[in-house]
């Protein structure tokens, strides 16, 4: 069963409620939240307040996507704020499975992202322990990139030793490119861009599971 994750980074901020609406309306599963810090990767997103307000107006899965330096400071607040899953990077500053206990500690279900130019064996011995795998598809930091095919192998590679485990893409997902993660063994599909842009973001998320 293929997830839909729209990420509210291209919502307009001005109009959260119905963007909101469009998210459920579309049939999609998750609400993908990018937090930025201006230290990991070079741009400010949003953070606990903005998180903690939209709580209250959604029942939507929230997929917290954290791009931030010390995740293991954070979570607890991402946690208190309404995350259902906190996914970290491999490259922030934080140790791996103190980060992965904490988050577990706090009832939440764990992910890790990996940049491009990391490569996927550095989760291999993470993967018992994990609910969710993040492969970005872009250098984090910003929407409406290109994706890169990298990605592709990384996918298919932790799909071969975790059957079951949810795996996430994320960065430059549109009707092409979600088929080519999905014939990879991708399960969630990321879309900032193409489905906040589209006119019809029902038909935009149709287009990702097909
Ligand atoms: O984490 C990130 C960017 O760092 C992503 O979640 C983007 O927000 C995806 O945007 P599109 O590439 O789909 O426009
Ligand atoms: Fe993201």
């Amino acid at each position: 069963m293929i997830k839909i994750a729209p990420s509210l980074l291209a919502a307009d901020f001005s109009n959260l409620s119905g963007e909101l609406r469009k998210v459920s309306d579309a049939g999609a599963e998750w609400l993908h939240l990018d937090v930025m810090d201006g230290a990991f990767v070079p741009n400010i997103s949003f953070g606990v307040p903005v998180i903690s307000s939209i709580r209250k107006h959604t029942d939507l899965f929230f997929d917290v996507h954290l791009m931030i330096e010390r995740p293991l400071d954070y979570v607890e607040a991402f946690a208190n704020a309404g995350a259902d899953a906190i996914t970290f990077h491999y490259e922030s500053q934080s140790d791996p499975n103190a980060t992965i206990d904490k988050i577990h500690a706090l009832g939440k279900k764990a992910g890790i992202s990996i940049k491009p130019g990391t490569p996927a064996d550095v989760l291999f011995p993470l993967l018992p322990k994990l609910d969710l795998v993040l492969i970005m598809s872009v250098e984090p930091g910003f929407g409406g990139q290109a994706f890169l095919t990298s990605a592709l192998p990384k996918i298919k590679a932790i799909r071969e030793l975790a059957p079951n485990l949810p795996i996430s893409v994320d960065g430059g997902i549109n009707a092409r490119t979600a088929e080519l993660c999905r014939e990879a063994g991708a399960d969630v599909l990321v879309a900032g861009s193409y489905f906040f842009g589209a006119s019809d973001p029902k038909a935009a998320a149709d287009s990702l599971r097909r």
